[in-house]
């Protein structure tokens, strides 16, 4: 369990992190989600205390990461998969970090394996391809079998194949009760993996809530609508609050009325339908939506 209270963080008069409360729940997969720079990495960063809060709290388990006498038993980090000595091999490293906790060589080789580092392990780290790096900083989060595991973009730079391993592994770590916190910017990913998303944008939490409900929430539903008098339709449709797109074939998208208040609609003025579909809006379009005031390097459209 991670909970964070008013956690603040501010980089001179830059705030990377600012006030947010919340809870990542035992026995769940939970993703972290934002545009770059909304101070997803800053947070983690404080939860394993890399970073000191400037306000505010998080503890994991109950204590403040620090206080744990054998924090690698308690939560398995992977924040920056290059942030290991290059020298040394995968297997040094991880019997390395092994050392510091007790934990035995029998382990090591149990993580070897579980991530798929077996032909690697006795290779140095520094000719890794990004992949491999990922599949050992994977490793060392696990070393010492956490109740809590935190990772920072598991999925950059694997192929298909390790995308959906990790997929299955964090999704394992959850069904065994682990704490599972996970960012990602693949919002298609994250809707296969998370059960629950924290969105953060410019510092703020902007959704808290079942990956379900954060589609459903944001997503004005649209309606597609083909008739053979789309015009007068809709011009019947029309309504301040009430969008309509009109595309070739007597096609209408209509954002603002539910399906069956057009049908109705049609009905009542003698218009035949021949196309009334609800559409409901994926996890990229709820995200855009959301985050569509949080992005703080906005790519300007080509004109
Ligand atoms: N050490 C630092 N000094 C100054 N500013 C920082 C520092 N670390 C982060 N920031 C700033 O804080 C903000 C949040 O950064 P952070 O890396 O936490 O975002 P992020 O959501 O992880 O983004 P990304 O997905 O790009 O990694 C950014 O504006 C960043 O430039």
């Amino acid at each position: 369990m991670i909970t964070a209270t008013g956690l603040s963080k501010r980089y001179g008069a830059k705030t990377a992190v600012n006030d947010i409360t919340f809870t990542v729940r035992p026995g769940v997969v939970t993703g972290f989600l934002g545009p770059n720079g909304a101070g997803k990495s800053t947070t983690m960063r404080m939860i394993v205390g890399l970073d000191r809060p400037t306000t505010g709290a998080v503890t994991v388990n109950g204590k403040p990461y620090a206080a744990h006498r054998a924090p690698l038993h308690e939560v398995g980090a992977l924040l920056d998969a290059k942030a290991v000595h290059t020298g040394r091999t995968a297997e040094n490293h991880l019997l390395a970090m092994a050392a510091t906790h007790g934990i035995g060589r029998s382990r090591v080789r149990e993580v070897i394996e579980l991530t798929g580092l077996e032909s690697v392990a006795r290779k140095r780290v520094g000719g890794f391809s990004l992949g491999m790096g990922q599949r050992l900083g994977i490793a060392a989060a696990l070393l010492g079998d956490p109740a809590t595991v935190i990772l920072d973009e598991p999925v950059n730079g694997l192929d298909p194949e390790g995308v959906l391993w990790v997929r299955q592994l964090v999704r394992h770590l959850a069904s065994e009760g682990r704490t599972v916190f996970l960012s990602s910017h693949l919002m298609s990913e994250m809707a296969q993996t998370a059960d629950h998303v924290i969105v953060l944008g410019r510092g703020e939490i902007i959704a808290d809530a079942p990956i379900a409900d954060v589609i459903s929430g944001v997503s004005r539903k649209r309606v597609r609508v083909r008739s053979p008098h789309a015009s007068r339709l809709a011009d019947l449709l029309a309504a301040p609050e009430v969008a309509i797109v009109r595309s070739e074939g007597g096609v209408l998208e209509v954002t603002g009325h539910e399906s069956s208040v057009i049908g109705d609609l049609a009905a009542a003025n003698g218009i035949a339908l021949h196309e009334l579909t609800a559409q409901t809006a994926s996890l990229e379009e709820a995200y855009l939506a959301l985050t569509a005031d949080a992005v703080e390097y906005r790519t300007e459209a080509v004109r």
